[in-house]
C-alpha cells in the first residue's frame, strides 16, 4: 500500500463524495418538486371542492330562504283566507238569519192572501147577480175604450205619414228608402259557407231605427268611428217582403191622380236589389207569394186600385226593356217565329222633352198574373252570370214599365186640364225662347230643321252631346203625348207610367274576379252607374246642364229622375265588413239623391184641383 497518497487522488475522490452527494441532493430536490406538484394538485383539487362545498351551501341557504318566504307568503294567505272564512260564514249567519225572516213573512202573506181569498170566494158567491152584470159592461166599456185609443193612435200614426208624405212632396218628390239585408254566406268571402267565423261577415251596416242607418267604418283593431245616415225610411234584416212594399204602396195611388211613378233599386252586387224587386223564384206555394218582391206586389196593388175605378175606363200595357252594355233591349219583342229576343232600340228624346223608345213593345195585360207571367218570360232573357260574389249576378238594368190609361170621367178631365197647362207653359216658353234676339242667335247658329224641335229641347245647352234633330212632334202616337190644338184634346185619355227598376249592382272587378266579356260587362254597369250619380249630383247642385245622356240608362229614366214622376230610390245594403266601403258608396249615394230639389209639379196642383 503507498504510504503517499496523492493529493490529488484525494481532490479527486473528494470531489467525488461532493458529486456524489450534489447528485444525491439533486434527486431529493427532484423529489421534493415532485411532491410540491403533487401538493399543489391535491391543493387544488381541495380547494374545488371546497368551492363547490361553499356553492351548493349558498344554493342550501338561497332555497332555505325561498322557503322562508314561500312559508310566510302562504301563512298570509292563510291568514286572509281565515279571515274571509270568518266574514263568508258571519255572512251566511246573516243570510240565513234574513231567509228565516223571509220565509215566515211569506209564510204569514200567503195565509193572508189565503184568507182575501176565502173572503172574496165568499163575497163573490154573495154578489148578485145585477152586480156581476154591471162589472161586466165595466170590462165591456174599458175594452171598447182601449180599442178607440188604439184605433186613434194608429190614426194619428197614419195622419204622421201622411203629413211626412206631404212634407217629401214639398222636398221634390224623390224619397230614398234604405233595406239592410240579413248576413248571408256570399259575405264571408270565397268558398264560405257559414256565415260565422269569418272576420268579412262581421255586421257593421245596422239600421237602429225607422229611419236611420248607423255605420261603423273603423278598421280592425281601431277605435269605433260611426257614420249616421237618415233617410225616409229604414228597413232592418229582418224585416219582410210585406213589410218593405207596404211603405211603397201608398206611392202607387198616385198613378190614377196623373203621376208618373218610378222605383228603383239601387245598390252593390248581391245587396239585395233581385230579392227587393222581383223576389225569391225558389219557393212555391203560399211562401211564393210572400217572397214576392216589389213588381209582383205593385202590380196585384194597381189591379186593386183599378178594380174600384168605374168598370172598363182603365187599360194596362207592360214594357220591358234591359239596358246591357249600354244597349237597350226590348225584351218582350218577338222574332218571325214568334219567339221572344231582346231586341235592339234606341232612346229619344221627343218634342215635348221627354224620352222615348220607339217601336218598344207593349202587351195588354188583364191581371196581375198576365204581368207575372210575362215577367217569368222575359227574366229567362236576362243577362246574368256568376261571379265571386254572387252567382247569380245580374250583368243589366232591368226597367219594367206599366202603363196606365184611364178613360174615367174624372181622369179624362184631369187629362184636359194637364194638357192645357202644358200647353200653357209650352207656349210661354217658347215665346220666351223665340224672342227675337234668341231668332237671330239660332238663325246664325242652326240648321233649317232645328224649328221642329219644342222649346224644350232647344233649351237645351250645346254641352248635350247626343243632342237630336230627329224629333218630331209625335213619335209614338200611343205613347208619347204631345201638343194638339185644344179642340184635339177633349178626348184625350190619361196616361201615367209606372216605372220599377232593378238596376244591375255596382262592383270592384278585384273582388267579382271577371274576367274576358264579363269584365267588359261590369265596366258598363260601372259606367251606366257613375252616369246616374253624375246626374243627381248635377240636380242636386241645379247645375244648367244635367248629362242624362251620357249613358242609356239616364237617357231612359230622364222623366223619372228629373221630370215630375215621383221618385222612390230603395238603396240595397250588405251589412258585413267586406262590403263596408259599397255600403257607404250605396248611403252617399242616397243621401245625393235626397238633395235633389224638383219642382212641385204642375199636374199636381191640376189634381188637388181636381179633388
Ligand atoms: N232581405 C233578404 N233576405 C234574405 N235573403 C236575401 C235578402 N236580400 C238578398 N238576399 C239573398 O241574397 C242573394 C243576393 O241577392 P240579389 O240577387 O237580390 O242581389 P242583387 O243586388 O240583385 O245582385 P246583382 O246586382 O249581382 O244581381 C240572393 O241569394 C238573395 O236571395
Amino acid at each position: 500500500m503507498p504510504l503517499f497518497i496523492n493529493r490529488n487522488q484525494i481532490f479527486a475522490h473528494q470531489v467525488h463524495l461532493l458529486e456524489h452527494k450534489l447528485r444525491s441532493k439533486e434527486d431529493r430536490i427532484l423529489e421534493l418538486e415532485t411532491e410540491n406538484a403533487l401538493l399543489h394538485l391535491r391543493l387544488a383539487e381541495c380547494m374545488g371542492k371546497l368551492r363547490r362545498e361553499l356553492e351548493e351551501d349558498a344554493q342550501a341557504k338561497r332555497q332555505l330562504q325561498q322557503q322562508r318566504n314561500l312559508q310566510r307568503t302562504s301563512h298570509t294567505a292563510l291568514t286572509k283566507l281565515m279571515t274571509q272564512v270568518q266574514e263568508l260564514r258571519r255572512e251566511l249567519k246573516e243570510v240565513r238569519a234574513l231567509y228565516t225572516d223571509f220565509s215566515s213573512e211569506m209564510e204569514n202573506r200567503s195565509k193572508q192572501v189565503l184568507e182575501s181569498v176565502d173572503c172574496l170566494c165568499c163575497a163573490s158567491q154573495t154578489l148578485r147577480g145585477n152586480e156581476v152584470e154591471t162589472l161586466q159592461a165595466q170590462v165591456a166599456a174599458l175594452e171598447r175604450t182601449l180599442q178607440e185609443e188604439q184605433e186613434k193612435c194608429r190614426t194619428e200614426k197614419m195622419r204622421r205619414r201622411l203629413l211626412h208624405n206631404a212634407l217629401i212632396e214639398l222636398r221634390g218628390n224623390i224619397r230614398v228608402h234604405c233595406r239592410v239585408r240579413p248576413v248571408l254566406p256570399l259575405d264571408g268571402g270565397q268558398g264560405t259557407s257559414s256565415v260565422s267565423g269569418s272576420p268579412w261577415s262581421q255586421e257593421v251596416v245596422q239600421a237602429i231605427s225607422d229611419d236611420t242607418v248607423l255605420v261603423n267604418c273603423a278598421k280592425a283593431g281601431s277605435p269605433i268611428m260611426n257614420k249616421m245616415f237618415e233617410f225616409e225610411r229604414v228597413h232592418a234584416p229582418e224585416d219582410s217582403q210585406d213589410a218593405v212594399f207596404e211603405e211603397v204602396k201608398p206611392l202607387l195611388t198616385s198613378l190614377l191622380d196623373g203621376y208618373n211613378v218610378c222605383i228603383m233599386a239601387y245598390g252593390q252586387t248581391g245587396s239585395g236589389k233581385t230579392h227587393t224587386m222581383i223576389g225569391s223564384q225558389d219557393s212555391s206555394g203560399p211562401e211564393q207569394e210572400n217572397m214576392q218582391g216589389i213588381i209582383p206586389k205593385a202590380a196585384a196593388e194597381l189591379f186593386r186600385l183599378i178594380s174600384e175605378q168605374p168598370e172598363g175606363t182603365h187599360t194596362v200595357e207592360v214594357s220591358v226593356v234591359e239596358v246591357y252594355n249600354n244597349e237597350v233591349l226590348d225584351l218582350l219583342a218577338k222574332d218571325e217565329e214568334g219567339a221572344a229576343v231582346g231586341m235592339k232600340r234606341d232612346v229619344i228624346t221627343t218634342s215635348t222633352g221627354t224620352s222615348e223608345v220607339p217601336c218598344l213593345t207593349h202587351e195588354l195585360v188583364q191581371s196581375p198574373a198576365d204581368v207575372l207571367c210575362l215577367l217569368s218570360a222575359v227574366l229567362r232573357l236576362r243577362a246574368q252570370s256568376p261571379t265571386l260574389i254572387h252567382t247569380d249576378s245580374s250583368r243589366s238594368h232591368l226597367i219594367v214599365t206599366l202603363t196606365v190609361t184611364s178613360r174615367s170621367p174624372n181622369a179624362l178631365a184631369l187629362a184636359r186640364r194637364l194638357q192645357r197647362v202644358r200647353q200653357d207653359t209650352q207656349r210661354v216658353s217658347h215665346r220666351e225662347w223665340w224672342s227675337p234676339r234668341c231668332q237671330r242667335a239660332a238663325s246664325s247658329r242652326r240648321p233649317a230643321e232645328d224649328h221642329t224641335l219644342s222649346p224644350a229641347s232647344k233649351r237645351r245647352p250645346a254641352g248635350d252631346r247626343a243632342y237630336s234633330p230627329t224629333s218630331s212632334p209625335c213619335l209614338s202616337p200611343c205613347h208619347s203625348p204631345c201638343p194638339s190644338p185644344r179642340s184635339s184634346i177633349s178626348q184625350t185619355p190619361l196616361r201615367t207610367k209606372l216605372q220599377l227598376v232593378d238596376l244591375a249592382g255596382s262592383e270592384c272587378v278585384g273582388v267579382s274576379g271577371v274576367t274576358g266579356a264579363a269584365l267588359w260587362e261590369s265596366s258598363c254597369i260601372n259606367r251606366s252607374l257613375s252616369a246616374l250619380s253624375d246626374v243627381l249630383g248635377a240636380l242636386a247642385e241645379q247645375r244648367p246642364h244635367v248629362p242624362y245622356r251620357n249613358s242609356k240608362l239616364t237617357h231612359l229614366l230622364q222623366d223619372s229622375i228629373g221630370g215630375d214622376a215621383k221618385l222612390l230610390v230603395m238603396l240595397c245594403v250588405s251589412p258585413a265588413q267586406r262590403f263596408l266601403s259599397d255600403s257607404l258608396q250605396t248611403l252617399g249615394f242616397g243621401s245625393r239623391a235626397r238633395q235633389v230639389q224638383r219642382q212641385t209639379p204642375n199636374r199636381k196642383n191640376a189634381a188637388l184641383k181636381m179633388k
